[in-house]
């Protein structure tokens, strides 16, 4: 097994755990604003405010494209979902609390998989 073949295992085995990952915050009865990408239409400045907006349907397909070289990269998308929310809604909103929950929740997973792996 040369150089390149166990690159490609590790990184088949990074993207199945953060697979999982996605798919229990997907799953999530809180994931419900984060699922695809905020409709402009249906919120005008978002895109104004927002510079790098992201949602959990876009990093699917970039997991399943092979898009993030280390589990890192995938990690620093999910953040960036809970960080546009934080920018964007009150602490004390319902979108503010939702995003704050699934932050919990996507900590405690994370961190399993980095005890696990
Ligand atoms: C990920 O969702 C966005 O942070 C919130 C977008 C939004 C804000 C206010 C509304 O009335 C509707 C949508």
């Amino acid at each position: 097994k040369d150089e390149g073949d166990k690159d490609k295992k590790k990184k088949r085995k990074h993207t199945a755990a953060c697979r999982e990952i996605l798919r229990k915050l997907q799953a999530h009865e809180m994931a419900t604003w984060f699922l695809f990408p905020v409709d402009p239409k249906v919120v005008p400045n978002y895109r104004k405010v927002i510079k790098k907006p992201i949602d959990f349907s876009t990093i699917e397909n970039r997991l399943k494209k092979g898009r993030y070289k280390t589990a890192e990269g995938f990690m620093n998308e999910i953040l960036m979902v809970f960080d546009n929310c934080r920018l964007f809604n009150e602490d004390d909103s319902p979108i503010g609390r939702a995003g704050h929950a699934l932050r919990s929740y996507f900590d405690e997973r994370w961190a399993e998989l980095v005890r696990d792996n």
